[in-house]
């Protein structure tokens, strides 16, 4: 455990995908929603890898069965690779090893780092939620994460939070971590310059994109101009 005073070691010997260099421009993490028709999905997912820039990609699918959740990743994954798109899955490192996806992304409460590590090996990316927590965020990153995530940065629907850190811990975190910060939580292309300001290497979406008038390549396409991309 950490008393809040350890600095993380500047070594960013971290997964690819989610390694800073020096100061690359903050890149686009779409999460999927969290129910879906696997079929109809992977058009709209195509369509937004289609639309623009996007790092990564999280299947965040909630209440389904194990079966299920494997099943979409046999669909979804192919989708990624061919678009250079990383692809985690959230919760579950067990299913993300089975499913051969590149990473995982975990909760505070969906295990460990290390024993997520253990099964998915050092070339996979491990994420884990840190709400609001700087302490959360140096433990993460002592413990081998990939990259941290804050939020929720603004009123969301899609998971109600009562954390709401302010963009201020992103530029706390890249002076201290070579580690990449996540952005979460309600972020559009309207409300994100703070937080890009502020210093996150990624935002992470769902509604913005999956939820956009003119489909999620539109979504997608919306972010370019505020990542400066
Ligand atoms: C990039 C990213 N950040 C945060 C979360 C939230 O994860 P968690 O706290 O485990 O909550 P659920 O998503 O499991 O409801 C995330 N999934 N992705
Ligand atoms: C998974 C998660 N964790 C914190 S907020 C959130 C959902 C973000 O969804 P949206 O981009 O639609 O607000
Ligand atoms: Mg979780």
């Amino acid at each position: 455990m950490t008393n809040g005073d350890e600095l993380i070691p500047l070594d960013p010997g971290f997964g690819d995908r989610f390694a800073r260099q020096a100061r690359p421009a903050c890149q686009l993490y779409v999460v999927s929603p969290p129910a879906i028709v696997v079929a109809e999905f992977a058009d709209h997912l195509r369509a937004a890898l289609q639309g623009g820039p996007v790092a990564a990609f999280q299947l965040r699918l909630k209440d389904v069965p194990d079966a299920d959740v494997l099943r979409a990743c046999a669909a979804l994954l192919p989708i990624c690779q061919a678009h250079d798109v990383a692809f985690l899955l959230n919760d579950r490192a067990d299913l993300a090893k089975a499913a051969g996806a590149d990473g995982v992304h975990l909760g505070q409460s969906d295990g460990g780092i290390k024993d997520a590590r253990a099964l998915l090996g050092p070339e996979a990316q491990i994420g884990r939620t840190c709400h609001d927590s700087r302490h959360l965020a140096m433990e993460a990153g002592e413990e081998g994460a990939d990259y941290v995530a804050f939020g929720a940065f603004y009123e969301t629907t899609t998971k109600p939070s009562h954390y709401r850190p302010a963009p201020e811990i992103l530029t706390w975190w890249t002076t201290i971590s070579q580690l990449p910060c996540v952005a979460i939580g309600g972020i559009t292309p309207a409300n994100a310059a703070p937080i890009v300001a502020a210093g996150a290497d990624f935002v992470a979406v769902v509604n913005a994109v999956w939820q956009h008038p003119d489909g999620p390549g539109a979504g997608v396409r919306a972010f370019e101009a505020v990542l400066g991309g």
